[in-house]
């Protein structure tokens, strides 16, 4: 969305929305899920430094770095800390310092205290009062709710039943990967304001971040950063007296995880490629954009979720604009001539559904379909929504980059 503000010049509101961030980082410690009191166990995916790096860019105005530096200290402190971050213990016993996604929560959400009750009389667990298992697995679908990727089958362990979800299970690529970039964010930002030491460190944790991805979350066989499933071994630490779900919610102590790949293709794998993880026009890089090609995901609509059809919003056949944006802007970036091109031909085909299904409508929708042009997405928990930010952001910012001509 600061994307499509910027592409407009709207310059001053770009500066005043990640103050706004700046302000809940500062007053909570990280940015909540949503502005109510009943979205404070969890956060929004972490693209806050992204941002600010956009405005930066944009501006050239030093003191926006000196500004916002401390707040995103604060944010990337929330997210390395148990319960957000365990270790994972790869096939080569070598440990990596990673994040999941991890809501202190375990009850339904009230936005979808029904839906989240429902879900676990199908699952067959007690409700009434809920039992361990059932805590639990509030608490995932709570979790799933902090990813954005409400719901897919990302989080399922049976591939396609939210019963089965496991959200604090995975250690995700995109989480990973957007930790990836707030630390060379800092890095950078550190280095330009003059703070040797600070950037040392985060350079440090960003190098360390690179390496688990291409280590345990990147696959030589398909070319792609997959999500890691954990299967806990233990925990390191003291639990203090408390059973380990306990100590490990409240923050006690680290989760030891070892770890195997989830296999399947989804939109969300490509995100390290944008975040930076291997250098633009590598071979790896080349690897992924030709991976996109072959994945399955690609339709005349843009790039699906998942392909998977579960019913789920974040699957198939929807194409969600933000995720479709970074592939495309990651491909640009980072994919060579190549990249370039695949880059122009998905924002071509992701501008053509959005402009016919506003041709249709007179609307523009937060999500889309991937077979067909000219209509929105669906599935999930409501009816889909209009009038949305980030697909305004994504349009103005692409039709800016690539031009756009109908060709539907
Ligand atoms: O009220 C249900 C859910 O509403 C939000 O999620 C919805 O909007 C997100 C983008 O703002 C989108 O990523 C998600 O898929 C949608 O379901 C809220 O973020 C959720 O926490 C909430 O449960």
């Amino acid at each position: 969305m600061i994307k499509g503000l910027l592409s407009s010049g709207l310059i001053t509101l770009s500066e005043n929305i990640i103050d706004n961030f700046r302000h809940l980082v500062q007053t909570y410690g990280f940015i909540p899920n949503g502005i109510r009191t009943y979205y404070l166990n969890r956060s929004q995916p972490p693209l806050y430094s992204e941002m600010v790096s956009f405005v930066w860019e944009a501006t050239q105005d030093v003191s926006i770095l000196s500004k916002h530096l401390p707040a995103i200290l604060l944010e990337h402190a929330y997210w390395t800390s148990p319960p957000k971050q365990v270790v994972a213990v790869g096939p080569g016993v070598q440990r990596f310092n990673v994040s999941r996604y991890y809501a202190r929560w375990q009850q339904p959400r009230p936005e979808s205290y029904i839906e989240d009750v429902e879900t676990a009389q199908k699952a067959g667990l007690p409700t009434d009062p809920p039992d361990a298992d059932t805590q639990q697995l509030y608490r995932d679908l709570a979790s799933g709710a902090e990813s954005g990727w409400d719901y897919s089958t990302r989080w399922f362990a049976n591939n396609m039943n939210l019963t089965t979800i496991r959200t604090t299970k995975v250690l995700p690529a995109d989480l990973n990967g957007f930790l990836l970039q707030m630390e060379q964010n800092i890095a950078d930002f550190a280095g330009t304001l003059g703070c040797t030491a600070l950037q040392q460190q985060y350079q440090q944790l960003a190098d360390n971040r690179r390496d688990a991805l291409n280590t345990l979350f990147w696959s030589n066989e398909d070319s792609q950063w997959h999500d890691l499933i954990c299967t806990p071994a233990g925990v390191d630490g003291n639990l203090g007296g408390l059973p380990e779900e306990q100590a490990v919610s409240d923050g006690i102590v680290t989760r030891v995880c070892n770890v195997q790949r989830n296999t399947g293709a989804f939109a969300s794998n490509w995100v390290p490629l944008w975040a930076g993880a291997v250098p633009a026009g590598s071979p790896q890089a080349l690897a992924a954009v030709q991976a996109l090609n072959d994945s399955g995901l690609l339709g005349v609509g843009g790039v699906a979720m998942s392909l998977t059809e579960t019913g789920q919003q974040w699957d198939w056949p929807n194409v969600w604009p933000p995720n479709d944006w970074i592939i495309i802007d990651a491909f640009k970036r980072f994919g060579g001539a190549a990249g370039d091109a695949l880059a122009r031909e998905i924002a071509q085909r992701f501008l053509s559904t959005v402009y016919a299904t506003y041709l249709e409508t007179g609307r523009m929708y937060e999500k889309f379909n991937v077979e067909q042009i000219g209509i929105p997405g669906g599935g999930g928990e409501y009816e889909v929504v209009d009038g949305f930010g980030w697909t305004n952001g994504a349009s103005l910012d692409l039709m800016q980059r690539f031009g756009f001509s109908p060709t539907y």
